[in-house]
């Protein structure tokens, strides 16, 4: 069973075909990871499931074909995006930058305290003062105040210190015990504990997809189609 399949996704950008035909099925449940080199297409992929790039293709959130609608009724639909620069409002406590993300009269703050009870001790804590992987945190919690349906993190570890990624690999494995998780990624350690299945895409198309444990068991493909060994990235 799957929350999202993808079929046929296609995106012109100004004349320029950036996306060919990218399948991606995201579980019901846990850890789907998108991978691919730099420029392969993931973060295209991704916009264009939220509607923020023209497409064509087929897109189906729990079974109902998104396609034809526009990005916040996707959003209504219970789609939640964690960006990579995470966004947090550094001059705001982390109870306001929650507050900020509240889309619907019945927030899930019950939810969000019974994964991260960190935040709720640090709620007049200033979020500029929390660690990275608490940064993180409150991201991802903004994010699932409104989506219970599929939450979509975008390179959440990049550029972060070993000690950091830990952090936020505890923060995406309680996110996903709550929500379907697609999480584009380039640290294979990471990937290797999180996910169960992943899809990797090259040049604008889906080359693989399937059980990310037989990928990453695939030192060979793993370094044909990601370009890296599977055990020379960072601690997760
Ligand atoms: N708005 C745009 N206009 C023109 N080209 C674009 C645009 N967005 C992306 N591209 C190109 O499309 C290709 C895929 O980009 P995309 O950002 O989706 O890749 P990616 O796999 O997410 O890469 P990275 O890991 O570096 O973020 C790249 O060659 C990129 O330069």
């Amino acid at each position: 069973m799957n929350v999202l399949e993808v079929r046929d996704l296609r995106v012109v950008i100004e004349g320029r075909h950036i996306l060919h035909g990218v399948d991606l099925d995201v579980a019901a449940g846990g850890v789907t990871a998108l991978l691919g080199r730099n420029g392969a297409g993931k973060t295209t992929t991704v916009r264009g499931v939220l509607g923020l790039v023209p497409r064509s293709g087929s897109v189906r959130l729990a079974g109902e074909e998104t396609t034809g609608l526009p990005t916040h009724r996707l959003v209504q639909r219970g789609i939640g995006y964690v960006p990579e620069d995470r966004g947090v409002f550094a001059g705001l406590s982390v109870a306001e930058n929650l507050r900020l993300a509240e889309r619907s009269s019945d927030p899930a703050y019950d939810l969000v305290f019974e994964l991260f009870p960190e935040l709720k001790q640090r709620a007049r804590q200033q979020a500029g003062t929390l660690s990275g992987g608490q940064q993180q945190m409150v991201a991802i919690a903004r994010t699932l105040l409104n989506a219970n349906r599929l939450l979509i993190a975008d390179e959440p570890t990049k550029g972060l210190a070993p000690r950091i990624v830990t952090e936020v690999a505890v923060a995406l494995e309680r996110a996903a015990e709550a929500v379907p998780v697609l999480l584009v990624e380039q640290n294979l350690a990471l990937v290797r504990r999180l996910a169960t299945h992943c899809v990797v895409v090259a040049d604008g198309r889906t080359v693989r997809g399937g059980s990310a444990e037989d990928l990453l068991s695939d030192a060979e493909a793993a370094r044909a189609l990601l370009g890296v060994g599977t055990r020379t990235e960072g601690r997760p």
